[in-house]
């Protein structure tokens, strides 16, 4: 069955093919008044730049974009045969900058095939620099970076944080961990080994080379904030033993180390605290929010609305996480700082764009709360726009609007049934 994709407003109206087995299913509960609570969502001019307030050189979004919405290159998938052919006479590198010497760096990207380390890792080639990605494939994945396989400026490791790795390098982005509730809760143990053994060789291989070194943190190290929105000063609110104190606790001896590293040994480092962050790349069986929602519109499969919904996220694109990255690195400041959207809406609000989005009828189901699952949560980022004029361009609908384009090509590719 052939499906059109409502669009509100703004764009093309995009013919899309029904993922296989996409199914009627009753409205379980309907969420009568939700609506976006942001000002953002409507009418604002879409973005089609990407770039740092830091002096950086706008990229245009459509050419990230064929980075991520139009399949592998150099891949032929011969479906009647079963067969996939990889072809790399047919893989036209991207253009990268040409860069002077004195500024190109050779940086590492750990977490580098992940959802946030591949933009991250996109963006730092098309800027001109050589790029190291390790990754050991546990949520990250190799077709996430094939647009650069070959390129002389880039190299892909499989390599574990939890053991030491050595390279001469000028800097390091230390994102190695999984990030979604359902992937960290998976392995506890191994997650805190994650976050803490990882950072450790990270800030000794950073002292050695004398790279400068960013921590990847995280909202979570808030726990289930007391304090709304959430500042850098807040010391956070976290249960040490519940089912999310693997990666709260995990990123808040992340932070601890980094911080000491830079007290007892004089790294150069920069602490991310991102929030909530979505966009293409997240994998179908992430299982956060976004994700999940889109997913289960495009099947035809209820939205799983976890507790009552009234709990609230604030959520950032992609693209802006990245422009944040880049610009913290960039920065003179070594203290921790938010990166996040404040824009600010309820679960129910969520589901009610993405119904919007791709099918104004699909039903919500209601679920059990998540143990200790924060209610509220919203990033003050007074310090990011000060320190380093970064703050959030992307409206989160048009971020949605370009994971559904995503989502449907993945689908196209990998029909669901
Ligand atoms: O299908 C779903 C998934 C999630 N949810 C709810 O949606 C909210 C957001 O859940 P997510 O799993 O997307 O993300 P969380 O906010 O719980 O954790 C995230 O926090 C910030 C980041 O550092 C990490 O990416 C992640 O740990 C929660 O209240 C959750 O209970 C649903 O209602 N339905």
């Amino acid at each position: 069955m052939r499906i059109r994709l409502r669009r509100s407003g703004h764009r093309d109206e995009t013919e899309q093919r029904w993922p296989r087995g996409a199914r009627e299913l009753p409205v379980v509960k309907a969420s009568a008044e939700a609506r976006p609570a942001s000002s953002q969502g409507g009418g604002e001019r879409w973005r089609d730049t990407v770039g740092t307030a830091a002096g950086q050189t706008p990229i245009r979004l459509e050419r990230l974009q064929a980075l991520y919405l139009t399949g592998n290159p150099g891949f032929i998938d011969d479906s009647p045969s079963g067969t996939i052919v990889y072809d790399q006479r047919a893989v036209r590198y991207p253009a990268v900058a040409k860069l002077p010497p004195s500024e190109k760096k050779r940086i590492l990207v750990t977490g580098g095939a992940g959802f946030v380390g591949s933009h991250l890792v996109d963006r730092l080639m098309l800027m001109g620099h050589e790029v190291i990605a390790l990754d050991n494939f546990f949520t990250g994945h190799k077709s996430n970076l094939t647009q650069w396989f070959g390129h002389p400026n880039f190299d892909l490791v499989r390599h574990d944080v939890v053991d030491p790795y050595m390279c001469e390098i000028d800097q390091i982005y230390h994102l190695a961990c999984p990030a979604s509730p359902f992937h960290y809760q998976y392995n506890p143990v191994k997650t805190v080994k994650t976050s803490v053994m990882g950072t450790l060789n990270m800030l000794g291989l950073a002292k050695r080379t004398r790279a400068r070194f960013l921590l990847a943190s995280t909202s979570e190290i808030y726990g289930s904030p007391e304090v709304h929105p959430q500042n850098e000063s807040y010391w956070g609110h976290v249960n040490p033993i519940g089912p999310r104190a693997c990666y709260d606790e995990g990123k808040r001896v992340a932070e601890t180390l980094t911080s000491a590293y830079k007290e007892q040994s004089q790294v150069d480092v920069r602490i991310a605290r991102i929030f909530n962050t979505f966009g293409p790349r997240m994998s179908v069986e992430d299982g956060r929010v976004v994700s999940n929602f889109i997913a289960q519109a495009l099947k035809g499969e209820p939205l799983t609305i976890y507790g009552s919904g009234e709990q609230t996220r604030s959520f950032q694109y992609i693209h802006d996480l990245v422009d944040g990255l880049i610009a913290l690195m960039a920065s003179d400041d070594t203290s921790p700082v938010n990166l996040g959207n404040p824009d600010e809406f309820t679960i129910l609000q969520l589901a009610e764009m993405i119904r919007a989005e791709v099918r104004p009828d699909a039903p919500l189901v209601f679920h059990p709360s998540p143990v200790d699952d924060p209610q509220r949560r919203k990033p003050d980022i007074t310090k990011a726009k000060a320190a380093f004029g970064w703050a959030p361009r992307f409206s989160v609908q048009q971020g949605i609007v370009e994971t559904v384009k995503y989502f449907c090509k993945l689908f196209e590719r990998v029909p669901y049934t």
